[in-house]
C-alpha cells in the first residue's frame, strides 16, 4: 500500500511542525500563455484533525488550491508543502498516493462493482490490479464500505449507483490508502436533500472516528458543511479574503465581502444557512 513514510522527509523537526499536514507559503499560480493570475500569494496551513471548508465564487481558484495541495500541480512561485514534503523536491506520484482525493471528475469504469472501486484505492489505479490485493486488503475494502454505510453496494456496478452512493464509494476508495489528508471537491454536488443530509452525517461521523484525519472540502453551499468543519477559507479572485475558525470567517460581513452581494448567515445546532438578497 502506498505510504508517505517511504518518501524522504524534509522537515518535521519538532512536534509543532509535525502537526502541519499542508502549508502554502506565498503560493501563486499564473497561466504561462496569458499571464492570468489564478492564485495570488496564498498563505495557508492545515493541521491534523482540522476540517476546512474552501468557499468562493465560481472561478475564485478553489479547485486550483485543491490541485496544489493534492500534488497535482506546482505553484508558479512560492512553496507548497504536503505531509512534510515540499513540492518540487519529491516524487509527486508517491505523495499523491498518500493523499485521499474525492472528485466527481475522477475516472471510474462504470462496470466495476462497488467493492472493486474501493479496492482500486489500494493501488491508486483506475482499473483493478488484482495481484496487489491480498485478503487483508479485500477485507479492509469491506470494512470501509461498512464505515461509509454502503455495504449493499459491494456488488453493484458503479455506473448504476446514485450520486450519493458514488460519493460514498469514492470516499471509501480514498480512505484505502489510510491518508492523513482527505480532499473533497464538491462531494455534495447534485445530491438530493436526503442524500446530502445522510452524507453530511457520514462526514461528521468520519471526523469523530478518525481524530487525526485532516479534510479540505470545496463547496458552494454553507448548508453542506458538517458540524465537524471548524475552519474555513474564503477565496475571491485568487486571493484569500479570510481564513480561520468558522465562527470568525463565516459571518454575513465576510461572505458579503467574498461574494460581492449582501449575504446573511445564521447557524443552528452546528449547521449553517446562508441567504442572499439583491445587490
Ligand atoms: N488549466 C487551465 N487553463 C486555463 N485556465 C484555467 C485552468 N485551470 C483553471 N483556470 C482558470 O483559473 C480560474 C480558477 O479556476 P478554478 O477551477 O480553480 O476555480 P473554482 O473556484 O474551483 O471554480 P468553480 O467554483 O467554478 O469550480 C478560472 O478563471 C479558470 O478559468
Amino acid at each position: 500500500m502506498p505510504n508517505a513514510a517511504n518518501l524522504p522527509r524534509m522537515s518535521a523537526s519538532d512536534d509543532t511542525q509535525a502537526r502541519v499536514i499542508a502549508a502554502l507559503s506565498g503560493a501563486s499560480v499564473r497561466r504561462i500563455t496569458t499571464g492570468q493570475v489564478i492564485l495570488d500569494s496564498i498563505d495557508w496551513s492545515v493541521r491534523n484533525g482540522e476540517h476546512w471548508a474552501l468557499l468562493g465564487a465560481n472561478g475564485a481558484g478553489k479547485t486550483t488550491i485543491l490541485r496544489l495541495v493534492g500534488a497535482m500541480m506546482f505553484p508558479t512561485t512560492g512553496t507548497v508543502e504536503v505531509l512534510g514534503h515540499r513540492l518540487g523536491t519529491v516524487d509527486v506520484r508517491e505523495l499523491r498516493a498518500a493523499i485521499g482525493l474525492v472528485s466527481s471528475a475522477q475516472k471510474v469504469p462504470q462496470d466495476l462493482p462497488g467493492h472493486t472501486v474501493v479496492l482500486t484505492g489500494a493501488s491508486g489505479t483506475v482499473q483493478p490490479l488484482w495481484k496487489k490485493y491480498d485478503d487483508a486488503t479485500r477485507e479492509r475494502a469491506h470494512a470501509l464500505l461498512s464505515e461509509l454505510d454502503c455495504k449493499e453496494l459491494a456488488d453493484r456496478p458503479y455506473g448504476v449507483c446514485s450520486g450519493g452512493q458514488r460519493a460514498r464509494l469514492l470516499i471509501a476508495r480514498a480512505l484505502m490508502a489510510d491518508p492523513s489528508l482527505l480532499l473533497l471537491d464538491e462531494p455534495f454536488n447534485a445530491l438530493d436533500l436526503p442524500s446530502r443530509e445522510d452524507l453530511i452525517d457520514t462526514m461528521h461521523q468520519l471526523a469523530l472516528n478518525r481524530p487525526e484525519l485532516a479534510t479540505i472540502t470545496v463547496t458552494h453551499h454553507l448548508e453542506e458543511l458538517s458540524p465537524a468543519i471548524g475552519h474555513a477559507v474564503l477565496l475571491r479572485e485568487g486571493r484569500v479574503q479570510a481564513k480561520g475558525p468558522v465562527e470568525e470567517v463565516l459571518t454575513g460581513a465576510g461572505m458579503t465581502a467574498c461574494f460581492g452581494r449582501p449575504i446573511e448567515v445564521t447557524r443552528h445546532e452546528g449547521r449553517w444557512l446562508a441567504r442572499s438578497g439583491r445587490r
